[in-house]
């Protein structure tokens, strides 16, 4: 990744950092079912937090919540130690010091790159001499990376590069909390991840705390520090990318984050262990296990391990399908009870169709659910 000069991002663009608590939060649409369903989340001052989920599940509303662009039904939320939404206040969205950066970055078309910056920086309480205006212009064009680009008109810019002058501008007056609704879905495939990248060092050079939408798991992934899985309006599980992975709470949250396998077993030692079809599997979460039990445990693909050779504690497999991707290869595999378990391993190991391997569990403790 390229690295700015130590003088590209100078002190006056350390934000102040502030956390959000969501509090109880409802928010419903006239005569429809709650959008959002007593949301509780705490977001630490200066992290990066992604709300992700399916469609419709909720997360645009519960950002709109946060700026003061829907009343929630009930909760508070603060900023800081604001309260800016109870049932006994209300701050105005545009004297919360949010900043928001939409999906088409809705740049105004007519002004320069440097002029949309600056309408960032007349917001209530910000006054600046011309001459300081146009130094954290050049200041924040710096930050995103485009400087020299400020006479430019937005059309004559790529679309990664409108977007990092929608992220400028809304960082021009110093806002508390930037919030970022589906930042990349304008863009197309290659251009996103790039962008992404971009976006991703600049908000934690700036250190301030953003919470964006996404229903891409790679981006929520990639750019968060923790994320909140949202489904039906409430929150599902919420924690750090390595924990929705390795251990998701719920099956649901298993298969949203990444492709699962659920295989059988019965517990072991008070569910400590797991004895299944790949062998003894540790489990992260044991406490529902003591009484015993089916239980049904989540094995990722790439914890699937395969020998050619019948090794011992290994069972045999037949290899039905092959997705080769260049960095891995997706096997499908069928075992001798019928049960069909996704592989993914590197290319080195190249199998055939039909091929009889032998597989066993190569991974940390996991999650097990009763079955
Ligand atoms: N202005 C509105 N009036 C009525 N219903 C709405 C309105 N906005 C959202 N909804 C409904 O609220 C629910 C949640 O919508 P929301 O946009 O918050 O979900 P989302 O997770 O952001 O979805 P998407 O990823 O598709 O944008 C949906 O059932 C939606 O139809």
């Amino acid at each position: 990744m390229q690295r700015l000069p130590a003088a590209a991002a100078p002190a006056t663009i350390t934000l102040p950092r502030r956390g959000v608590t969501v509090d109880g939060v409802s928010v419903s649409y006239d005569g429809t079912a709650r959008a959002v369903d007593h949301v509780s989340l705490d977001i630490e001052a200066g992290s990066v937090v992604a709300l992700l989920g399916p469609s419709g599940c909720g997360k645009t509303s519960l950002l709109r919540a946060i700026a003061g662009l829907e009343r929630p039904d009930t909760g508070t939320i603060s900023v800081g130690d604001q309260v800016v939404s109870g049932p006994s206040d209300w701050v105005k969205p545009e004297r919360r010091n949010i900043g928001m950066v939409f999906q088409d970055g809705a740049l105004f078309p007519h002004l320069s790159v440097a002029d949309n910056i600056a309408f960032g920086l007349r917001s209530p309480g910000t006054k600046l001499s011309r001459a300081d205006r146009s130094s954290r212009v050049d200041e924040l064009l710096r930050l995103v990376e485009l400087d020299g680009l400020g006479d430019r008109l937005p059309e004559t810019l790529s679309g990664g590069q409108q977007q990092r002058v929608a992220l400028a501008r809304s960082l021009a007056p110093n806002p508390s909390v930037l919030l970022l609704d589906e930042p990349f879905s304008a863009l197309d495939a290659g251009l996103r991840v790039q962008v992404r990248s971009k976006v991703a060092r600049i908000l934690r050079d700036v250190g301030v705390t953003s919470i964006f939408v996404t229903h891409d798991q790679d981006e929520a992934f990639v750019l968060g520090d923790r994320v909140a899985v949202m489904r039906n309006g409430n929150i599902e599980q919420y924690g750090t990318p390595d924990q929705l992975y390795r251990t998701p709470t719920t099956p649901w949250v298993a298969n949203f984050v990444g492709e699962a396998n659920f295989v059988d077993g019965s517990p072991v030692g008070d569910g400590v262990h797991a004895t299944t079809m790949l062998g003894e599997i540790p489990i992260s979460d044991h406490r529902g296990f003591k009484g015993g039990g089916a239980m049904q445990i989540l094995v990722r693909p790439e914890q699937v391990s395969i020998e050619r050779l019948p090794l011992d504690g290994l069972h045999a497999a037949t290899v039905t399908e092959i997705e080769y991707y260049g960095h891995d290869v997706r096997y499908e595999l069928e075992l001798a009870n019928g049960a069909r378990l996704a592989a993914r391993t590197h290319p080195g190991l190249l199998l055939e169709p039909g091929e009889t391997v032998h597989v066993g569990y190569d991974g940390g403790p996991t999650s097990a659910w009763p079955s």
